[in-house]
């Protein structure tokens, strides 16, 4: 299902029909996008869902002007891209694949030399130091730095030139559960000074916590997109979870609630009750034939479970789902 957006002045990364396939002599044609659409809104923190080999870094690569598309049109902060990416690229931070530091440097020298070549001034990197929390390890050299120091320090160097949107591929990938919350934490900041920040994931828990909207791709195009909440709306069917004072009443109560027009599945301790308006009808419709209700739940989905089903990569006994998520063309 995809969510219409009406496109207003406040779209800070519009793309739309994007497509590309990829050519080689030895392996053939790929199409890793396939008509693909993106919103983002100014101010968000939009979190870029979908499975290995769905196209979210070449849509990140394509953005940035790394690679041609074959068709489709571009926006950043309204300027097209790539067209008119000089005009932008000084607004835009992104890290898109994990960028390669000196190891003999330091924190403080690898910004140090980033500012002067990006002509920021230097006062800027103490700045960009305290807000990645890697202040007090400024002056050690990267070599000595975790996994989640050198994430930091990556995204230190996209947020030296200030700016009002911020690309991040995968920010959380190798980090401990205490990485993935300090990331969190920093987009969070980052987003409430302003900045809009794009970040594709697989770790759909913390894409949950983190994000006001997603845009989930798969094959190459969008399968869903909107604010966490809606997406979430959309795909939970609207089912609430039924228990009675007595167990052994569920299957008259499940005959009664088909009879008055509700879908109904019977669980061994409960029925999954869906095709309702309001749950108060079904209390109403079994208090009716003195058959009691002792809860009444919404059934609640999690992004995950919406991952999965849209993009077709739930688990399934006895196969083991191949990664590759694009299309071969036919020659
Ligand atoms: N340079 C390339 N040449 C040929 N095929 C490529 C190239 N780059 C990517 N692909 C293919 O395009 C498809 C999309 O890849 P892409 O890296 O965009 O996916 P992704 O969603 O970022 O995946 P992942 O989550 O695994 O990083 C994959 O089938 C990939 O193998």
């Amino acid at each position: 299902m995809h969510t219409q957006y009406v496109v207003g002045v406040t779209a800070v990364l519009e793309i739309e029909g994007l497509r590309k396939t990829y050519r080689s002599r030895r392996k053939g044609a790929r199409r890793a996008l396939d008509g693909f659409d993106m919103v983002v809104e100014a101010g968000q923190v939009h979190g870029f869902l979908g499975p290995n080999g769905s196209g979210k870094t070449t849509t990140l690569r394509t953005l940035l002007g790394l690679i041609r598309p074959n068709g489709g049109r571009m926006a950043i902060l309204g300027e097209e891209v790539p067209a008119r990416l000089s005009s932008v690229a000084g607004r835009v931070g992104a890290i898109v694949e994990s960028p390669q530091f000196f190891p003999h440097f330091s924190a403080q020298d690898t910004l140090s030399l980033l500012a002067d070549a990006g002509e920021v001034p230097q006062a800027r990197v103490a700045e960009v130091l305290e807000l990645v929390g890697l202040r007090d390890r400024a002056k050690e050299r990267v070599k000595t730095y975790s996994l989640g120091m050198k994430q930091r320090l990556a995204v230190a160097s996209a947020l030296l030139k200030n700016p009002q949107l911020l690309i991040l591929d995968e920010p959380a990938n190798g980090l401990d559960p205490g990485g993935i919350r300090e990331m969190r934490d920093l987009m969070r900041q980052l987003s409430a000074s302003g900045m809009t920040v794009v970040l594709s994931s697989h770790i759909l828990g913390e894409v949950q916590q983190i994000c006001d909207s997603v845009t989930i791709i798969s094959l190459g195009r969008r399968v869903a997109s909107g604010p966490v909440a809606e997406v979430l709306a959309q795909h939970s069917g609207g089912g609430v979870v039924v228990r009675l004072e007595s167990a052994g009443d569920l299957s008259s109560a499940a005959q009664v609630l088909v009879a008055a027009g509700a879908r109904v599945d019977l669980k061994p301790d409960h029925l999954l009750v869906t095709g309702v308006d309001k749950p108060a009808w079904v209390t109403r419709t079994l208090a009716g034939r003195e058959l009691y209700v002792s809860e009444l739940a919404p059934v609640t989905v999690d992004l995950e479970s919406v991952f999965l089903e849209l993009t077709g990569t739930a688990p399934v006994a006895g196969q083991h789902r191949q990664v590759d998520q694009s299309v071969e063309v036919p020659a």
